[in-house]
């Protein structure tokens, strides 16, 4: 019979993490910190891994916060290891600072403030220069204009109804809407056939979309060829999702006005038609809770009952616990590895109390609860099956030590 023993789950921190989030840690079964070594799991924001040589003893890594393109997500999978995130979890925030991205470049407000702050004199003088200089700084008002909100998310969705509430009109683009996004959006958002149509209607264009090969520089010359003249773009989704230089061209030649941006570059620092901030997105107290309560919370779900909800490379795949004794096996989507798993579990006398089995592309994921203890050779003959990534032993309320 395996033995098993009480023991600690340690979690290497790379970002800060809201302490509302790591007090969800059961105090008793976890260690954490950001000088963790040989770490079950690890909790990230911003921080690049994308170079990181990734323990071999990590289970997991969760991501608080949306955007997992700083994460080697590919090797994870290939490494049958999961990736959380927290989807929806910061969008009330984002989608606040585009809205003061809106107001920013529809009123001229930072080359008001910077104009403003070049002023010397008395307080006559800086009255007269003000009063004599504002009509330099004239704005627009954002009701009858149209918004075009390129990705209808999360964020895509929130930025459409507040976009509607103060009067805009709004079209959106989202080859890939999720049935939610699509249930949750007002009729009165207007559907683009094509990224150039909405380019071709809108006033603002705001992009919401995840960081791919496919969405990189999908703002590029040649799109930015379809926009109205004087366009106002913003950008709160990643760098690279918009050709820099492209835009630079745009702003040059007059066909983009401004450009409001979350993620700051020598070229666009101080550019008088440009706001870059400090990537701020996500940076609110109720944001960053947010974050860490999820990923936190799914995280221990993980570890503990091996139950996975919102990864970027796995299936959801929960089950109830209803036995002690649960092995979790992450594997390619190919034919036959349930069968491989119950014929070995057969072989060795263990009865299946309960199983589970979800895909999702390429990946594919396996729960199965046995009505006894399972020895920790049938583990490593489980993760011996080709087309299995990783296979462990998640045992109620201990896990086995090697
Ligand atoms: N600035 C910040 O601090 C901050 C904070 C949160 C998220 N983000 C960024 O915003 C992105 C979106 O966040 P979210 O929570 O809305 O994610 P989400 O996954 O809920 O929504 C992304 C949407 O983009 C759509 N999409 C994908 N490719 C597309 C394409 N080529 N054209 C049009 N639509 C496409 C998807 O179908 C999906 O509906 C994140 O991936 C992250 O990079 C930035
Ligand atoms: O953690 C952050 O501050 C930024 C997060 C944001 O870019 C995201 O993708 O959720």
């Amino acid at each position: 019979m395996p033995e098993y023993q009480q023991t600690v789950f340690k979690i290497l921190t790379l970002n800060h993490i809201a302490s509302a989030g790591l007090e969800c840690f059961p105090r008793d079964n976890y260690q954490i910190g950001e000088n963790i070594a040989q770490p079950d799991a690890i909790l990230v924001r911003s921080h690049n891994m994308l170079n990181m040589d990734v323990p071999r003893t990590i289970l997991a890594i969760g991501r608080a916060g949306a955007g997992t393109n700083n994460i080697p997500v590919k090797a994870m999978s290939e490494r049958g290891i999961p990736v959380f995130n927290t989807p929806g979890a910061n969008a009330n925030a984002v989608k606040e600072l585009v809205l003061a991205g809106l107001f920013l470049a529809a009123r001229n407000l930072l080359p008001a403030l910077r104009y403003v702050e070049t002023l010397q004199g008395d307080d006559d003088t800086l009255h007269t220069l003000a009063e004599r200089e504002k009509k330099r700084f004239s704005g627009i008002e954002l009701p009858g204009r149209t918004l075009g909100i390129v990705g209808l998310g999360e964020i895509g969705r929130l930025v459409a109804d507040a976009a509607l509430k103060l009067g805009m009109k709004v079209v959106g683009y989202d080859p890939n809407i999720t049935v939610e996004s699509a249930w949750s959006l007002s009729s009165e958002v207007k559907k683009a056939q094509s990224i150039e149509a909405l380019l071709r209607a809108s006033d603002f264009i705001t992009v919401h979309v995840p960081l791919l090969d496919a969405t990189r520089h999908l703002i590029n010359e040649k799109s930015i060829s379809n926009m109205k003249r004087g366009a106002i773009l913003l950008n709160f989704s990643r760098n690279a999702i918009v050709d820099e230089e492209a835009v630079l061209a745009g702003i040059s030649s007059g066909k983009i006005k401004s450009y409001v941006c979350d993620f700051p570059s020598r070229k666009l620092q101080r550019h008088e038609s440009v706001v870059t901030l400090p990537h701020l997105g996500a940076s609110t107290l109720e944001a960053e809770q947010n974050c860490a309560v999820m990923v936190v919370n799914q995280l221990v779900d993980f570890l503990q009952n091996g139950n996975i909800t919102n990864t970027v490379n796995f299936p959801n795949t929960s089950m109830e616990r209803e036995s002690s004794y649960r092995i979790a096996v992450s594997n390619e989507n190919v034919p036959n590895i349930v069968g491989q798993i119950s014929t070995d579990l057969a072989k060795a006398g263990l009865n299946i109390h309960n199983m589970v089995n979800k895909s999702r592309g390429e990946m594919a994921y396996t729960l199965v609860d046995v009505d006894s203890p399972v020895p920790l050779q049938l583990i490593n003959k489980i993760a011996s099956i080709s087309g299995v990534l990783s296979a462990r032993y998640v045992p109620f309320p201990t896990r086995q030590v090697n």
